[in-house]
């Protein structure tokens, strides 16, 4: 079989890249930059890749709603996109300089940094470094951190600063100015696995698909996401919705909303759920998503995956 390829959020050395290389790093997959999470959909979607590895939510800094509207797919240009796995990493972020420009190090810091770049996630997840030492500097967001890195190597003479990962300090060859900046030390992003459910191959590779489990093995822990709108005007549409998870014993984890953008103040809804599958409950999703048809003006199954949370406590 040709090697798989997997699309990340370039370019090289980005925490989408980590995420990659960790989540595939037993697989040997042809790693692909992509210059946005939209463009990595657009690969999916036309099988150019097997895979995307996308973030969709920070411990810190709460979900990234960037994903969030690609997943909405409100003109179906993602029919095809489904959600296979999920992977967490630690993500610590340092404040990167370029090389040389500051000898002396955090310990001889003068405050003359005029610009700091980062990607808009990473500025909710570094806020107590940069409301003490950076208050009323200039923020550029940019297209990742590794971008930012790579921004502040080719600027030698700006007083300006990246916040991404030491791994990119090390492929950018920046210095790095302090580390560790991060609010809080369990900083973690989930990344979403996708496939496109129409390439045959990516069906072989086991990613936590359900199964039922042999009675001598762990009870597997499994993830489904749902979106759906509902008729705002209708009262208890969006409680009668929400009950048919109940009535399948699908136990509601998180709730997300985005703009529908058909009418102000209306929402697509993103509904994630788990269950221990059994013999039982092995067709939940199926009966869960038939009655939502009944309640809601649109539902869509965006997949299901075993849950790695659950997976490392078993
Ligand atoms: O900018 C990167 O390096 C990314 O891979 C994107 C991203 C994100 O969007 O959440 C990934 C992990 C961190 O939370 C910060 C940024």
């Amino acid at each position: 079989m040709a090697r798989l390829r997997v699309a990340f959020l370039g370019p090289l050395a980005s925490f989408s890249h980590q995420a990659a290389a960790e989540a595939f790093g037993k697989i040997s997959a042809s790693l692909l930059p992509q210059l946005s999470f939209a463009d990595a959909f657009v690969a999916l979607q036309n099988q150019e890749v097997d895979y995307a590895v996308i973030p969709c939510e920070n411990s810190t800094n709460g979900s990234v709603v960037q994903t969030l509207d690609l997943l909405a797919d409100r003109n179906d240009d993602y029919k095809d996109v489904k959600v296979c796995g999920e992977y967490y990493l630690t993500v610590h972020h340092c404040l990167l300089v370029h090389k040389g420009s500051y000898p002396s190090g955090w310990s001889g810091y003068d405050g003359s940094i005029t610009k700091l770049y980062t990607h808009p996630q990473a500025w909710g997840q570094c806020e107590g470094v940069l409301s003490k030492y950076f208050k009323g500097v200039e923020r550029q967001d940019v297209s990742s951190t590794s971008k930012g890195a790579e921004i502040v190597a080719k600027e030698p003479t700006e007083k300006s600063a990246a916040i991404a990962s030491r791994f990119a300090a090390e492929y950018h060859g920046v210095d790095v100015l302090k580390e560790n900046i991060e609010d809080r030390a369990d900083n973690t992003t989930r990344f979403l696995i996708l496939r496109n459910v129409l390439a045959a191959r990516t069906a072989e590779l086991d990613l936590g698909q359900p199964k039922a489990t042999a009675s001598d093995e762990q009870p597997n822990t499994h993830k489904t996401l749902i979106s759906f709108s509902i008729d705002h005007a209708s009262p208890g549409a969006l409680a009668s919705a929400l009950l048919i998870f109940k009535q399948h014993g699908l136990n509601l984890t998180t709730i997300n909303t985005r703009p529908s953008l058909k009418r102000a103040w209306q929402y697509i809804f993103f509904v994630e759920c788990g269950r221990t599958l059994s013999e039982e409950n092995m067709d939940a999703v199926v009966n869960a998503l038939q009655d939502l048809q009944n309640v809601t003006e649109s539902c869509r199954d965006l997949g299901t995956w075993k849950d790695q949370l659950s997976a490392q406590t078993a």
